[in-house]
């Protein structure tokens, strides 16, 4: 059968005779060319073709009908059912249409693909739709599918044509297919026909052969809850989600007699039923305007071949073929076999890569086992359906490389975690020792980590995936870079403190000697010594910072944390030099050699006509006018006054709070009095030893006394000088003292016998400490002159005070 609509088939029913000579004369008349209006209404046309394709004769063949400018008074009905159940046979009752209808005795399908007839005196294009479960299209359900589809989205009834005893079957009653072309006809036309630009359809159920047995209404009522439940497991879209079957479609139902027993029943049925296609007036008239499409009878060619085109388009419908479903089935098959294989292999990995090892030539190994599996399949399953095989050759290449992407992943992690290990190894490794460039160091680690990543993560990175290691490198290298970081700290903090032990070390002697000193300029030789060393320090660590990659901001940080330390430093030591018992001895030692020295560092005598107590005041003064010198550190020049920020913070040693003017005051006001009622007392001290020489040194022998011994002492003399004992003693006596003198002994025995006096001072006067209590008692001082003070310096000493000062 072309698709120029002009052949024709003739009918073979007997029941058909009386439609026989309009069909002849229509084709007669369509073949010359010449047809009269009557004759060209009768034409049939095949709108679609068994090879699925579309008409380009519809336009021309509705202006035949007398359509064309028909605009909206026109209707569309098409019948949908299995093959040879009278489809034809009724709409050439029905409408006096002349489609073909099969022969009785060869049983073989009549109508393929769908044809399209104008009504005979009405204006309905009536298509007949090839009819569904015929054995001459064997297990391709792919047409059936598309034609249901096409008839239900292009005409406002569809026939639904049925034996009586199919109602109830799934398969028998088409059941199966309505559920899909319902599913696909809501995903294509769903929308449209919710905006009602759509239109409704009447789904009208004609029951063939209807006997009566099973009343009508039963028989609608499975029906309609086949296809309620049919609707309700459709798959619809997201939006449409809560659309009912009634929404979209009306139901109605008809039966009619059997056409063979009941014959003339049939007949009258049937023109009773073709009144509810022509009579307006009826309430059951089929063609409602809701069910109208609205297309104007000139476009209707052109939208039933749009909606083909749709249909014939949409992937829902395709069914693959029985080639296709065994290549699916084997593919499948030999993929799984392949899979099992590839699976066990990879297993073998698995434990190592999750217990963090780094997995030597694993790229290598999983390239092997994904082109093991592979070549199996390609070997096995080439041979079946090309399409499938490609597919599912994609499928399995998915599955293995999802399969291999937590090693690639795990891999990925444990070479990071390695890498960094190894950095940091050999980081700690390059800074021991001395002489080492701290930037060398971290540069050659890190770039050997970096390299020895990268070609890790690209060894086992497989081609033709969309795997990537640059995040996990990126990760890599910020930690790297953290490590870095936190090393250079730690390097900077030791730094700073070898800088900070050199500098304690270097100031130390020379703040000891100007504070000892105690000059008007103390603390600018104080300050400028810490200041010159201070710039030292400073250099020191700018040098070495330089290796360090240290940033500005570091250096910054650094360097004020250093000077901050290093005037710690400065203040501890000069805390140490100004501890109390270290200030009084300073103060002492100042007040003696002004008190008990002269000029000329002599030791003064003290006789009774000397202004002691003029000397004891000036030298007293003087020494207490040091006090507030050592208060507060103030240089006399001002340019070399020290200033710190208080804020400084020590980014190496943060927790403590700095307030710089405060470190400024050595001895608070408190302190100064404290130190100066403490001195007084020691001074005191000295005057009293000063006062008792004088007297001890008026107490002269007169020299009768010598007379008197000589007077006294001749018996004893002359007993020693007689007696051989006596006198061998002090022969030998004399003899001794004359070698000592001789050999230059005097000196060393000198030595030992003051030694052992002063020894002997000290227990003595330790004793006398601990035995007096009174204050002015408690702190004497330690000298050799001192060495008698007793019990009654203390008289003394209340007599004394008296005196002017
Ligand atoms: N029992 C019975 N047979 C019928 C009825 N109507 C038609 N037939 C016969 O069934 C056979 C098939 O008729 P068609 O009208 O060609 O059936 P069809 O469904 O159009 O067939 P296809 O177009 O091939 O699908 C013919 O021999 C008809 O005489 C009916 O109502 N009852």
């Amino acid at each position: 059968m072309s698709l120029d609509g002009n052949s024709v088939k003739i009918p073979h029913s007997a029941f058909d005779s009386s439609l026989l000579a309009t069909q002849l004369n229509g084709t007669k008349t369509t073949i010359n060319g010449h047809a009269s209006a009557s004759n060209e209404t009768s034409e049939r046309l095949q709108v679609i073709n068994d090879e699925k394709n579309f008409t380009t004769h519809l336009t021309s063949q509705i202006g035949r009908w007398g359509l064309r400018d028909a605009g909206f008074n026109y209707n569309i009905v098409a019948v949908f059912g299995s093959q040879s159940t009278g489809k034809s046979t009724l709409l050439n009752r029905l409408f006096g249409t002349t489609f073909d209808v099969m022969d009785e005795t060869r049983r073989q399908q009549t109508t393929k693909g769908i044809w399209m007839c104008r009504g005979k005196d009405m204006a309905v294009m009536v298509m007949d739709v090839e009819g569904t479960d015929g054995r001459e299209r064997g297990e391709d359900q792919d047409f059936e599918r598309k034609s249901a589809l096409f008839s239900l989205a292009s005409s406002e009834v569809l026939l639904i044509n049925l034996w009586e005893h199919q109602v109830g079957l799934y398969q028998g009653a088409n059941m199966g297919l309505l559920k899909t072309v319902f599913e696909v006809n809501l995903g294509l036309f769903g929308k449209k026909a919710q905006d009602g630009s759509q239109g409704r359809t009447l789904l009208l159920f004609i029951i063939r052969d209807h006997i009566g047995v099973t009343p009508l209404a039963n028989l609608q009522a499975t029906l309609t809850a086949d296809l309620e439940k049919i609707w309700d497991s459709l798959s619809k879209p997201q939006d449409l989600q809560d659309r009912q079957l009634s929404d979209y479609f009306d139901l109605a139902f008809t039966a009619l007699p059997h056409k063979i027993l009941a014959t003339d029943k049939f007949e009258a049925e049937v023109q009773e039923l073709r009144k509810r296609f022509v009579d307006k007036t009826r309430d059951d008239f089929v063609f409602k305007p809701a069910y109208h499409k609205r297309i104007p009878a000139d476009g209707v060619a052109f939208y039933m071949e749009n909606i083909w085109q749709q249909v014939q388009t949409n992937k829902d419908l395709d069914l693959p073929t029985q080639q296709e479903l065994l290549a699916q089935f084997r593919c499948d098959e030999i993929a799984s076999v392949a899979l099992a294989d590839f699976t066990e292999q990879s297993k073998s990995q698995r434990r190592p890569i999750e217990a963090g090892h780094v997995v030597e030539g694993l790229g290598d190994l999983m390239r092997d086992w994904k082109s093991q599996a592979l070549s199996r399949y390609d070997r096995d399953a080439s041979r079946y359906h090309q399409g499938v095989y490609q597919r599912k050759r994609t499928d399995l290449l998915g599955v293995m490389d999802s399969t291999l992407s937590p090693l690639f992943l795990g891999q990925l992690k444990n070479l990071h975690k390695s890498c960094l290990s190894s950095f940091k190894r050999e980081l700690l490794e390059g800074l021991r020792g001395d002489e080492y460039s701290f930037a060398d160091v971290v540069g050659k680690a890190q770039t050997k980590c970096e390299t020895r990543f990268a070609d890790g993560a690209k060894e086992v990175s497989l081609e033709d995936t969309d795997w990537t290691w640059q995040d996990e490198f990126e990760s890599l290298r910020e930690e790297i870079g953290n490590v870095a970081d936190q090393c250079r700290k730690d390097e900077t903090k030791k730094m700073i403190n070898l800088i900070e032990r050199n500098f304690k070390k270097q100031i130390s002697e020379p703040v000891d000697i100007s504070l000892n000193k105690a000059t008007p300029d103390m603390w600018d030789k104080v300050l400028s010594t810490f200041k010159k060393t201070l710039e030292k320090a400073e250099s020191t660590y700018l040098a070495k910072a330089k290796s360090f990659n240290c940033t500005d901001d570091e250096n910054v940080a650094s360097l004020a944390a250093l000077r901050k330390r290093a005037w710690l430093v400065l203040r501890a030591k000069i805390d140490e030099q100004t501890a109390d018992t270290v200030i009084l001895g300073k103060l002492r030692t100042h007040f003696e050699e002004r008190f008990r020295y002269d000029e000329n560092a002599v030791p003064r005598v003290w006789r009774p006509d000397d202004d002691i107590d003029g000397a004891f005041k000036a030298a007293k003064e003087q020494t207490i006018d040091l006090i507030p010198r050592y208060a507060k550190i103030t240089p006399i020049d001002s340019s070399l006054e020290f200033v710190l920020p208080s804020e400084t913070s020590d980014s190496l040693n943060s927790a403590d709070e700095f307030d710089f003017p405060s470190t400024l005051i050595v001895f608070t006001e408190t302190k100064c009095i404290d130190l100066t009622s403490r001195f007084r007392k020691d001074a005191d001290a000295y005057y009293v030893e000063a006062k008792r020489s004088t007297v001890s040194s008026i107490a002269q022998i007169p020299y009768w006394m010598y007379g008197v011994l000589v007077v006294l002492g001749w018996n004893e003399a002359m007993v020693v000088l007689f007696n051989p004992l006596y006198f061998t003693f002090t022969l030998m006596a004399l003899i001794t003292s004359y070698f000592i003198v001789k050999l230059g002994l005097t000196g060393p025995l000198f030595q030992v016998s003051k030694t052992v006096l002063a020894e002997v001072q000290t227990q003595a006067t330790n004793r006398m400490r601990d035995h007096f209590s009174q204050p002015v008692l408690a702190q004497p001082v330690r000298t050799n002159s001192f060495r008698d003070y007793n019990e009654d310096s203390d008289q003394e000493m209340r007599g004394l005070r008296s005196e002017p000062m």
